[in-house]
């Protein structure tokens, strides 16, 4: 199997027919909704919370809400529907997690999306949750994580997702390969392209974007958008305190499967690490928005279908 990774493919130019960058179109459509950037923020404890979530949607951004104030969600969608917003959640796959669909059942409301999220969703009791809000909710959009194979697409995609986001280990918080031994770190960019060969529905690449360029790349190889991490870590609005040391400023980030987050040591497969502070998020969405229309204009295209077939070299020495 040939692996590569996001350091190792450089994107081949072809002509352009843009007079100017700022013409190029990069908004993406999942489900029902078209958003401004094919990028969202992880749903991590450290990267988003409600102000933010409700800042983004209000702002024509995709995000998902993260997972580790369980109690609060059922106010935070509705909540947020009732400002005409649209409310994106996660949910696990424990007990008390079939309660929360219930309860959104019998109050009929349907969070407009739900991301299924758990280190490997590969699993009988990801499918067992799939089933269950496919009959009890089904106009949400369902995105069910993490995956790593095209087994796992086609089994999970069967069930009943309508997207699948693919990374096992690549994160910065991530310490799951050398934890477990498996995982996509060091190979996600060849693992979206090989779940992308089997997928028939949209693919977020998650996990292991370090540059505004790995957007792109993770488009051309088959995600119709990229989750991010620690990118996102570290600014006005996310969430955490500044943190001082040596004349430099950070906030910190960790990993939802870390000491920290979890509040024991059992099954640890993330870290805390300090991000620098990178102050108001808009300068970093529009630094995106930029280097993705940079990116289209490279690919000749008008829009972020131009980057799907641009041709690519492998560098060797990596
Ligand atoms: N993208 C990635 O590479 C990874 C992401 N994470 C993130 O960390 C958070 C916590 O993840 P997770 O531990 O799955 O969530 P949970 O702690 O909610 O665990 C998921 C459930 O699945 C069970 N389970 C069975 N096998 C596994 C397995 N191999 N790995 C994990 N759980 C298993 C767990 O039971 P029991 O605990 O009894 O085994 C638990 O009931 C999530 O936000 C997840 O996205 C974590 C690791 C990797
Ligand atoms: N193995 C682990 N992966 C984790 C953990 N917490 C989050 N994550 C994943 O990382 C990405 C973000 O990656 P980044 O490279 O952009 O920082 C996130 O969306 C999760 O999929 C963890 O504790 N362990």
């Amino acid at each position: 199997m040939k692996t590569f990774d996001y350091d190792a493919i450089r994107l081949l130019p072809k002509k352009s027919v843009l007079k100017s960058r700022r013409e190029a179109d990069t908004s993406v459509t999942l489900g029902n909704h078209t958003f401004k950037l094919p990028v969202m923020p992880a749903n991590m404890a450290t990267v988003i919370d409600e102000n933010l979530a409700e800042w983004l949607a209000s702002n024509g951004y995709f995000y998902v809400m993260h997972r580790f104030q369980p109690e609060t969600r059922f106010d935070f969608v509705q909540n947020i529907q009732s400002k005409g917003l649209i409310a994106s959640i996660s949910l696990g796959i424990t007990d008390g997690e079939y309660a929360l669909i219930d309860q959104f059942k019998e109050a009929q409301i349907t969070p407009d999306y739900i991301t299924i999220d758990v280190a490997h969703g590969h699993s009988d009791y990801v499918i067992k949750m799939v089933t269950y809000i496919k009959e009890n909710l089904p106009d949400a959009f369902l995105i069910v994580g993490n995956l790593g194979t095209p087994e796992a697409i086609v089994e999970i995609e069967a069930a009943g997702a309508d997207a699948t986001k693919v990374g096992i280990g690549p994160g910065k918080a991530c310490i799951t390969k050398d934890k477990t031994g498996f995982g996509t770190n060091g190979w996600q960019l060849a693992a979206i392209a090989q779940c992308a060969q089997v997928a028939t529905k949209p693919i977020i690449a998650d996990g292991g974007i370090r540059h505004n360029g790995d957007i792109a790349k993770s488009i051309r190889f088959g995600a119709t958008m990229v989750m991010v991490g620690s990118m996102f870590a570290g600014h006005d609005e996310t969430p955490g305190d500044l943190i001082e040391q040596d004349g430099k400023t950070y906030k910190a980030y960790f990993g939802s499967a870390s000491a920290y987050q979890k509040g024991h040591s059992h099954n640890v497969e993330g870290r805390k690490l300090l991000v620098p502070y990178k102050g108001p998020i808009q300068n970093t969405l529009t630094e995106m928005e930029e280097d993705i229309q940079s990116a289209i204009s490279y690919a000749g295209g008008r829009d972020l279908n131009s980057l799907k077939t641009v041709d690519y070299v492998v560098l060797t020495d990596y």
